[in-house]
């Protein structure tokens, strides 16, 4: 926890924390949203600004939550392309240490494959390393996907930075569980793609849910692996995990007013345009598409 604290404290050796910090800086002087749009690309002229838009000089600092399997690497993805700012999923700074011959690699494998969370030294460690990475390429903003997941990781984030917007992805748990179990990544390219048709009827007044499968393209069909996480008792202990650790976090972000709480409806197909609505962003992707 040592190094954690030292990355908090404002020190010329910690690149990675004054660049979190500028972030924090440069929200002093909010801008309103109708500055936000007068100014930025990102909202274009006549259309009302995003949910948790960036403040002036910035891009949007956005955090996603879900549980395991939800999909937000997917919405975060597609975000960050949409909005051109990094999506940054601790999930993957953690398989890439796992991929390397590093010093934390056999340590984080028997933690990831019980399930289990990876301590919040390590994990603001390689967060930090990828935000001084990023700095050094000229990145501003971001989108989080899988951070923070335990309150003392807002915490940290909350000293260091502003996040604008929380966006709480939800569906329920036994699509979750069939959901991870259906996952496959190309071991070639590294997309993602889903085996699972879903199909869950509605019941208590919640409409059903069906998700048609993300096949692959003939070029990856043949090179699928699937997550060595992604195992029935796995994924059950990581939802275990989930609420007990990370749910508390909805409401550390409800008291600050930034939760936007969202029901997927359904696959991408249903569920994007319906996020973009939420998020004030549709007119937005309208926009792009045109310009392109
Ligand atoms: N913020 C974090 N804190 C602790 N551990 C993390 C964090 N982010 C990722 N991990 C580790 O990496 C694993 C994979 O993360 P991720 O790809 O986000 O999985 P999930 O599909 O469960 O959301 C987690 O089960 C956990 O062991």
């Amino acid at each position: 926890m040592a190094a954690v604290l030292r990355l908090l404290k404002p020190s010329p050796l910690s690149s990675s924390a004054a660049f979190v910090r500028r972030g924090l800086l440069s929200t002093t002087i909010a801008a309103s949203e109708a500055d936000a749009r007068a100014k930025s690309p990102l909202y274009p002229r006549g259309s009302p600004a995003p949910r948790g838009a960036g403040t002036e000089g910035r891009s949007v600092q956005w955090v996603f939550l879900g549980c395991p399997g939800v999909g937000k690497g997917t919405y975060a993805g597609r975000l960050s392309t949409l909005l051109g700012v990094p999506h940054i999923a601790t999930g993957d700074l953690v398989r890439e240490e796992l991929s390397s011959s590093g010093p934390l690699s056999s340590q984080l494998t028997e933690i990831v494959n019980q399930g289990k969370l990876v301590s919040d030294e390590i994990i603001i460690r390689l967060l930090f390393k990828r935000l001084e990475a990023g700095e050094a390429k000229g990145e501003t903003g971001f989108i989080l996907d899988g951070f923070p997941r335990t309150i003392r990781q807002a915490e940290i984030l909350d000293d260091v930075t502003d996040i604008d917007l929380v966006v709480n992805l939800k569906l329920p748990e036994s699509v979750l569980l069939e959901k991870c179990l259906g996952r496959r990544i190309c071991g070639e390219c590294g997309k993602n793609f889903n085996v699972a048709d879903i199909k869950v009827q509605g019941e208590n007044g919640r409409p059903g849910i069906s998700m048609a499968p993300l096949p692959p393209p003939p070029q990856c069909a043949s090179k699928l692996v699937t997550r060595s996480d992604d195992t029935e008792d796995v994924v059950k202990e990581r939802l275990r995990v989930y609420k007990e650790k990370s749910q508390p976090l909805e409401e550390f972000y409800r008291i600050q007013g930034k939760l936007l709480e969202f029901d997927l409806p359904g696959g991408i197909p249903e569920s994007w345009p319906k996020l973009l609505e939420a998020l004030n962003l549709d007119d937005h992707e309208e926009k792009r598409s045109a310009a392109a």
